[in-house]
């Protein structure tokens, strides 16, 4: 006995709607057509809505261990699950860090529990993420990594990053990277280094304090042969040597935010609301347009959504004190939707591939395919209510976004992962 998922519709090759069911069973798609037999199967009604792969985002952090009053494992795995991700890749600056296979198997262990969206963990690159001693990257494979990164920090010294590259490609793991150059950085710096934070009268953030990483890691994937992916691209510069990177060949994918994407640092309120406060920072108008051209034409890969809850009472701090980071899991397809697909901007079947088969193929995920055989992860998307972004309705403990009061279309009603539905809103 399987589950139909009845009354949807598929996005076919031409990027056209068509009427589907899709049958699921023991955790696999095993028929797809406009009409299945019902067979006493169990029906589930997508409302006439969007049948796509489950959604997924390579760059979410969870918090745990160490932060739990920020998110738990179990309530960003929630929160993505309400959001449409049915596969989350967390971050390894948790307390301790992701830097052990111990570490590793907590996680795991703790997203089993939750059984919501599918949690893999990235592995840091260096020790506490201290940046001078290298993790035992073969065990952290063999725990279950996702790949390779420090975010949170960048890797300053270059013989450190060139030295995990090596490692990394001999193992066949990815590097991801949080591209920042701390010589470069102001303390107490919290916007982009442009006419806002000029106008404020603080002190900014460069964009080369970005690209000048982006820039020597390229060369050095190039030298090692790995594959480098850069995390939250934010700078027309680094665009442009993703983009020529890629033309001479080398292995670098990168990866945008939909805050990115969305918005500039001129957007950011007179009253300097720190929900507009993240790492890297809201840019240039310029910088803006060059993530849309690059997203485009190919040379940014994917969206991730780079999900960073904050409590309240840290981000009441001020702008100059308060943490970097905003929430994204449960807003990201509806903004992107509403803002990119019905503007013209995307298509529908660009905007599901950013965020499904994109990723997958970039990191060799199993993943992000709708298709029969393929493993039961399924989003059903509503593309035709509006609702407004309220963060008091969030799974996620962190309310730290500055798209409250967004009307939106394209919310997420129905995800099912590994044939599990782990989030039902119809
Ligand atoms: N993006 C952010 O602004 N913050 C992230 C760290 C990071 O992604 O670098 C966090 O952990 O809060
Ligand atoms: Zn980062
Ligand atoms: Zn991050």
């Amino acid at each position: 006995m399987g589950t139909i998922l009845g009354n949807g519709k598929l996005l076919n090759h031409t990027g056209d709607l068509i009427p589907v069911e899709v049958l699921v069973e023991e955790g696999r798609i095993v028929a797809m057509g406009e009409s299945i037999q019902r067979d006493g199967h169990d029906w589930v009604d997508c409302k006439g809505g969007l049948i796509s792969a489950g959604l997924i985002d390579v760059h979410v952090h969870l918090r745990e261990p160490g932060f739990e009053h920020k998110e738990t494992i179990e309530t960003g795995a929630k929160a993505a699950a309400r959001g449409g991700f049915t596969t989350i890749c967390c971050m390894p600056n948790t307390r301790p860090s992701i830097d052990s296979v111990e570490t590793v198997t907590y996680i795991l262990d703790k997203a089993r529990e939750a059984g919501m969206a599918r949690v893999i963990p990235y592995g840091a690159i260096t020790v506490r993420q201290l940046g001078k001693e290298l993790t035992n990257f073969a065990g952290l494979k063999e725990a279950g990594i996702f790949a390779l990164t420090d975010d949170g920090v960048g890797v300053q010294s270059t013989a450190m990053m060139k030295k995990a590259m090596q490692a990394a490609q001999e193992l066949g793991i990815s590097i991801v990277a949080h591209c920042e150059d701390d010589d470069l950085l102001i303390p107490g710096a919290a916007l982009h280094d442009g006419e806002v934070a000029k106008r404020h009268g603080l002190p900014g953030i460069p964009s080369e304090s970005e690209s000048i990483h982006v820039g020597r890691d390229i060369l050095l994937a190039e030298q090692t042969g790995v594959h480098y992916h850069v995390c939250h691209i934010s700078a027309k510069e680094s665009v442009r040597l993703v983009r020529d990177g890629k033309r001479a060949g080398i292995n670098v994918t990168c990866e945008v935010t939909p805050h990115h994407l969305l918005l500039c640092d001129e957007d950011i309120p007179e009253n300097l609301d720190t929900n507009w406060k993240m790492n890297p920072p809201l840019r240039s108008r310029e910088d803006r347009a060059a993530l849309i051209a690059g997203l485009k034409d190919g040379t940014i890969d994917m969206i991730a959504t780079d999900h960073a809850p904050h409590t309240a009472e840290e981000k009441a701090n001020g702008i100059n004190r308060a943490p970097f980071g905003i929430v994204g899991s449960e807003t990201a397809f509806p903004l992107l939707y509403t803002h990119f697909v019905q503007t013209g901007e995307l298509t529908l079947k660009e905007l599901v591939e950013l965020l499904t088969i994109k990723p997958a193929a970039a990191f060799g995920l199993p993943y992000g395919r709708l298709e029969v055989g393929a493993v039961a992860d399924l989003t059903i998307i509503d593309l035709e209510t509006e609702r407004t972004i309220d963060p008091t309705t969030f799974a996620s403990k962190g309310t730290n976004t500055p798209f409250t009061g967004w009307a939106c279309k394209g919310w997420p009603i129905l995800t099912l992962v590994d044939g599990k539905i782990v989030h039902q809103d119809v």
